[in-house]
């Protein structure tokens, strides 16, 4: 019997002085008549969890997308020292940055490991015949090192489709992830949870941050957003209207009357 594979702690995965930091500045983003995203700049340094919160249209995913290049903006978007808004969004994943999808993404009827794999390997032609001599020497470590750092220990060989919801978006962060990221962004990825299930996922997004990757996260549960950000920003109707710590976000008059409402006592007064 061969001896077992040494898998790496996640631990010794990158620390946050060796990742980059990511920096958007005035962003913009037009569908037709409609101001998507105007003059938006936003950083997110590794390590740390970046919150943008926002109403419904606000343009909240149009800023993922133009930050992974999925739709055309101007602008000027960094990772560390290189320039990425010109990059097509492969080359961007590839230079650290991957995302989540709002909508899920996972193959049901594949394994786990097999799920991470995919989005662990792009496709590029030429990896394709280092990929078949190498591949499955590296991979068992690199799926089980993921699956380490977002809490799901072990679960490689289950079916992607027979797991609880929570642990499917775990999947997904762990698919962002696996490749090897600077900065996740994380598109509403506690969508469908309950309110006890979205704080447990973002405890666990705050985990894995520890390790390293800094996150961008977008969520409409703002009392989750204010406990685990470091840093919030707000949007509305494509503008930041807000940038700062949750507290200062918690009295901001702005940020109350667009987006956190009257508070109790005022109402109640
Ligand atoms: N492909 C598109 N074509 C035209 N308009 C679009 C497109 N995508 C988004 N929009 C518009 O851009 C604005 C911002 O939408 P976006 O989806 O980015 O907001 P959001 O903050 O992510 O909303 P939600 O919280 O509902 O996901 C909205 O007015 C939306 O209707």
């Amino acid at each position: 019997m061969s001896a077992p594979e040494q898998i790496p702690p996640a631990q010794q995965i990158s620390p946050a002085q060796q990742r980059k930091t990511l920096r958007a500045v005035g962003v913009g983003v037009r569908y037709g008549g409609v101001v998507a995203n105007e003059d938006v700049s936003i950083t997110v340094e590794p390590g740390t969890i970046v919150g943008l919160i926002g109403p419904n249209g606000a343009g909240k995913t149009t800023f993922v997308d133009a930050l992974t290049g999925f739709t055309k903006c101007v602008g000027e978007i960094r990772l560390g020292d290189e320039r990425i808004d010109g990059l097509p969004p492969h080359r961007r994943r590839r230079a650290g940055l991957s995302r989540t999808w709002q909508s899920g993404e996972l193959f049901a009827s594949l394994t786990v490991a097999e799920n991470i794999l995919a989005a662990a390997h792009p496709m590029r032609p030429a990896m394709i015949w280092k990929d078949l001599f190498t591949r499955h020497h590296d991979d068992a470590a690199r799926v089980e090192r993921v699956l380490d750092m977002v809490g799901l220990p072990g679960a490689g060989g289950l079916k992607a489709g027979d797991l609880a919801l929570g642990q499917q978006k775990l999947v997904g962060v762990a698919r962002a992830i696996a490749g090897g990221c600077d900065i996740m962004l994380l598109d509403e990825p506690a969508a469908g949870l309950d309110s006890a299930e979205s704080v447990q996922f973002a405890e666990r997004i705050r985990e894995i941050v520890k390790l390293g990757p800094g996150a961008l996260l977008i969520d409409h549960d703002v009392a989750m957003m204010l406990s685990v950000c470091d840093t919030i920003y707000v949007l509305e109707f494509g503008r930041l209207i807000f940038q700062g710590t949750p507290d200062e976000a918690r009295n901001d008059p702005a940020v109350i009357a667009a987006y956190l409402g009257v508070p109790m006592e005022v109402q109640d007064a």
